[in-house]
């Protein structure tokens, strides 16, 4: 039956179709198939993404006013873990002109997670909130192919994309070190913004959502022409500053193109080694910090300054004052009740002095005078140098035996950057055997930068210019001094703080302290202080330090203060005990 069919239909096309439809018919659709084949290329392995499809209380009540019901989703605003939310994706759904100006309020709040999106001027900000629209794409899904013309440029929400050099960015999961773009860049401004051809392939590594910004709709919403104004206010602040007067404003537009504009919340990290990146930085607007790491274990004075610390120790709790005391025990110890109006400036002076006549002075000399001007009651607390004192694992180092606790770091601040000023200019005219190669750390403290390459810049540079920079050379203080520096610091801490223990505290604590729960995973200054009267104790160790990713932080434990034993500050000062201090 079906031979015959087959035949008989056969009989049909020739007569009413004739050879030359029906083959010109196979051809069409041989090229339909083809051109399905090619565009669902980049689909390969493509993951369908569904929304989560989880029970969630809706909330809803009738509207007596405008006789209608109210409802709303709890969902709206929420988005599973890092994804772009669903009430947002609804609005850039939406043409660029239906967009309400909350709408695009709050886009404009939701996209400041994004470094390349915040980094723009608040109205450029509006601007690109009115006209991107949401994608997400798979695995191997090719973004932006080489070679062809580019109409859109992308923001990256989630997920991770490869650039590669091929046209089908196959070899991006081949390289072990592909180049990768991650959530807050942004790809495809080249292409897009010119009128040239890509030049790189981008290829989706893993799931990834964009906001899309397409070059008709940027054309339209005028957003071209904030991007000038920007450009134009930071040739302004290049103008007005005195190293550039020389430059032609044809060379400082150069500089402004070649600049990166950044900006950076209060605390965050700008760099954690500047001098590495080799760029200069502008700071246009607010402040940031020039910090060093100093790893306090390699110099000579800490070492020095711990094991004249450690010597006080003995067998019973040093200073026990300064430990945590029952209201009872604090009534005995101190029976401070009230003291005359008095001018304690003689007690700062008095540490000081002392201070300054220990140091340089040799370990052994330094008991000897002690004990000569000291109260006879300090004498006894003095013991000679013994290590088998403290029972604590101890390291080798350069200059003897060290705690293994004591092995910590710190970091200095060497320079605070303001408005207007420039950093990665004080060693420019040095030659390079003759540079300081320390790692400087850079913080935000709310600062918005220009960035620019170090090389890029010195070929702009005229002789007039040069001359000036010759100002800007500063030497950095050595590790060494900000070790000195630190431990100066923290001496007269301590001391303040025991100060307005003995002063004030006896008076001013409650005389019950109910015990307060300890708050989990909250910053916790102590764990930021090393306590050389828990040596042998084993401590965690946790390294808050501004908003660092962990993976910046060297394995070294940082600390921001040193509790060392010292003397009882009453005993320092005995005319303290009497007339007018004690009950
Ligand atoms: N080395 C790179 N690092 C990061 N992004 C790049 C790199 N090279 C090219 N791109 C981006 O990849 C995009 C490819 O398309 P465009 O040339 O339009 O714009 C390009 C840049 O945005």
């Amino acid at each position: 039956m079906n031979r015959y069919m087959v035949s008989h239909s056969w009989q049909i096309l020739r007569k009413k179709l004739g050879l030359y439809r029906l083959s010109m018919d196979i051809i069409m659709m041989n090229r339909v198939c083809k051109m399905f084949r090619q565009g669902l290329r980049g689909f390969r392995e493509y993951q369908i993404i569904e929304t989560a499809h989880r029970k969630h209380p809706i909330f809803s009540f009738w509207d007596k006013k405008k006789e209608g019901r109210i409802t709303f989703d709890t969902m709206d605003f929420v988005a599973e873990s890092g994804h772009f939310p669903p009430r947002a994706i609804q609005i850039t759904q939406k043409k660029p002109s239906w967009r309400a100006e909350h709408e695009i309020q709050s886009l404009c709040n939701l996209l400041q997670v994004l470094d390349s999106y915040r980094n723009h001027s608040e109205p450029l900000q509006l601007l690109l909130a009115k006209v991107m629209r949401f994608e997400r794409f798979g695995r191997r899904r090719v973004i932006v192919k080489k070679g062809q013309k580019g109409n859109s440029f992308y923001f990256i929400y989630l997920g991770t994309v490869a650039v590669t050099e091929d046209e089908d960015g196959s070899s991006a999961f081949l390289d072990p070190h592909p180049t990768l773009l991650q959530k807050g860049s942004c790809f495809g401004e080249m292409g897009s913004l010119t009128s040239s051809v890509r030049g790189a392939t981008v290829v989706c590594m893993e799931e990834t959502e964009f906001l899309v910004v397409d070059r008709e709709d940027f054309l339209a919403n005028k957003l071209d022409q904030e991007i000038k104004k920007d450009a134009q206010l930071r040739f302004e602040f290049f103008r007005k500053m005195d190293l550039f007067h020389s430059w032609s404003d044809e060379t400082l537009w150069k500089l402004v193109v070649l600049g990166k504009v950044e900006k950076f919340s209060y605390g965050q990290l700008i760099s954690k080694d500047f001098i590495e990146s080799s760029s200069i930085m502008f700071v246009c607007e607010g402040m940031c910090e020039v910090l060093r790491l100093i790893d306090l274990e390699t110099s000579p004075f800490y070492h020095k300054w711990i094991w004249e610390h450690l010597r006080l120790i003995e067998d019973g709790p040093p200073n026990s004052h300064l430990k945590d005391l029952s209201p009872m025990e604090r009534f005995k110890e101190f029976q401070i009740r009230s003291y005359p109006v008095q001018d304690f400036s003689f007690l700062k002076l008095f540490h000081l002095q002392k201070a300054q006549e220990q140091e340089g002075s040799s370990f052994s000399r330094k008991i000897k005078t002690s004990g000569n001007t000291l109260p006879k009651t300090f004498s006894s607390k003095i013991k000679s140098r013994c290590t088998h004192l403290i029972e604590c694992p101890m390291i080798q180092t350069k200059y003897g035996d060290l705690p293994k606790e004591a092995a910590v770091g710190a970091y200095m601040k060497i320079q605070t950057l303001e408005q207007g000023e420039i950093l990665g200019l004080h060693q420019i005219l040095l030659p390079e055997s003759q540079h300081d190669t320390r790692p400087l750390i850079l913080v935000s403290l709310g600062a918005e930068v220009i960035r620019v390459r170090k090389e890029k810049f010195c070929e702009l540079l005229d002789s007039n210019t040069i001359e000036k920079l010759s100002k800007f050379s500063i030497k950095y203080p050595s590790d060494e001094e900000l070790c000195q520096k630190f431990l100066k610091e923290n001496n007269w801490n301590i001391f303040r703080k025991d100060l307005v223990r003995l002063l004030v505290e006896p008076r001013w604590r409650p005389p019950f302290t109910p015990i307060q729960s300890k708050k989990k995973g909250t910053y916790n200054p102590r764990i930021v202080t090393l306590d050389l009267y828990s040596l042998d104790k084993k401590t965690k160790r946790h390294h808050p330090i501004f908003m660092a990713p962990q993976k910046y932080l060297p394995p070294l434990r940082i600390v921001q203060a040193i509790i060392a034993p010292r003397y009882k500050i009453q005993e320092l000062l005995p005319q303290y005990k009497n007339a007018g201090v004690l009950m």
